[in-house]
């Protein structure tokens, strides 16, 4: 082959190789990168080529592709991690240079006597790398040996080597710009993850907020009507709790706000339960699947559980602790009802049961039907 004719078809294979990688999905990139080692190493008559990449601060080197000639040793496991101090002179060319050109390894200076260990270890004759350069920063370096005979690198070889490094470089650069991509929306997901609870969560409580009471309903409204099973709405409302801020202070009337809210919260923790504060000192809660029974059941509990918190109230005319009244509605939604009217419905028929505790002495609960 004349060398115009090699160089055309070199010039073929790198742009056919580089229509591959550019066109290659990241989990693609491994693959494609050996087979365009080992299409240069074929082509180039060399007995291995390889891409080492450099640590961010080019300290260390570590050998990420091979391709070996049929017969001969491969190094790949053995050349990971390389330290600046076991090669110095090599690292020191290749920084400055962004080349590494041995035509004999017998004639390598004393100064490089590392790498002349390094290059009799692995029985290379003459070694040939260039840099990966990609946004000014130096990347690692494709390289080919020669272990069958000395070679003397010829301004061609240089060239396509170089045409094989840029295209590596930018397939790497390229690869790394996709993984901090992928590591960035990562964070953003998890970020949005966290703004969505706290989106749905009351500040004070910690327990969902009235927004996301909202949504709950509406979902339980609609599985109920699919399932034509019962659903439960309590209002709570804690008894007198302007008398109660204003003897004990704003301070401890948070404080009971939330053991009053941990309270009723450890009691309804089936996952067909759920508890919201839906304002003030006002909670209101969804109870899915049941029956008048079990919703009674579970209003006395509600009951139980603050009352035995015991928080003292020495200005209540209704006990000697802090209590709650409970107002609730229990309704089969039907799939005609339109949810946002029934939801409005359901509330204000918790609410007037809600009155009528209130009216009746406070620390009960009644529930409509
Ligand atoms: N400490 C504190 N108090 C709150 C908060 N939200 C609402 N309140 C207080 O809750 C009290 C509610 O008082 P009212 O609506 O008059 O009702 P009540 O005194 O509980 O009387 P009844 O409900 O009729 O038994 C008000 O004093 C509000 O300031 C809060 O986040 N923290």
């Amino acid at each position: 082959m004349d060398v115009k004719a090699g160089q055309v078809s070199f010039d073929q294979l790198i742009s056919e190789l580089s229509t591959r990688l550019i066109n290659s999905e990241p989990a693609e990139t491994y693959e494609c990168i050996e087979e365009v080692i080992a299409a240069i190493g074929n082509y180039t008559d060399a007995d291995r080529c390889y891409v080492f990449e450099f640590d961010d601060n080019i300290q260390h080197m570590t050998n990420t592709h091979e391709w070996v000639r049929n017969g001969y040793q491969a190094h790949i496991d053995d050349l990971q991690s390389i330290a600046l101090e076991e090669l110095p002179w090599f690292f020191k060319e290749i920084k400055a240079h962004h080349k590494f050109i041995v035509n004999n390894v017998e004639q390598l200076p004393a100064e490089a006597s590392a790498e002349k260990a390094e290059f009799d270890r692995e029985e290379i004759k003459s070694v040939i790398c260039v840099g990966l350069v990609a946004n000014q920063r130096l990347l690692g370096f494709v390289g080919c040996d020669m272990v069958r005979k000395k070679r003397e690198w010829q301004s061609a070889d240089i060239r396509h080597l170089g045409l094989v490094a840029d295209m590596v470089a930018n397939t790497l650069e390229r690869q790394r710009t996709y993984a901090e991509l992928i590591r960035t929306q990562r964070e953003l997901e998890k970020a949005n993850r966290m703004l969505q609870a706290q989106v749905a969560q009351d500040g004070l409580t910690g327990i969902a907020n009235r927004r996301a009471f909202d949504e709950r309903i509406t979902n339980e409204i609609q599985r109920a009507s699919r399932h034509n099973t019962p659903l439960a709405l309590l209002i709570i409302d804690i008894d007198q709790f302007k008398p109660y801020n204003d003897h004990y202070g704003h301070l401890q009337g948070d404080q009971a706000l939330k053991s009053v809210a941990d309270a009723m919260f450890d009691q309804l923790q089936r996952n067909t339960d759920f508890l919201a504060r839906y304002g003030g000192e006002e909670f209101v809660a969804v109870i899915s699947a049941t029956d008048e029974q079990k919703t009674k059941e579970s209003i006395q509990r509600l009951l139980d559980s603050v009352r035995t918190l015991n928080i003292a109230h020495d200005e209540s005319e209704v006990a000697p602790y802090l209590s709650i009244s409970i107002g609730g509605y229990i309704h089969t939604p039907d799939a005609e009802e339109d949810t946002e009217s029934l939801i409005s419905r359901m509330i204000s028929k918790a609410d007037s049961a809600l009155y009528r505790a209130k009216s009746d002495g406070r620390n009960r609960g009644y529930l409509d039907n």
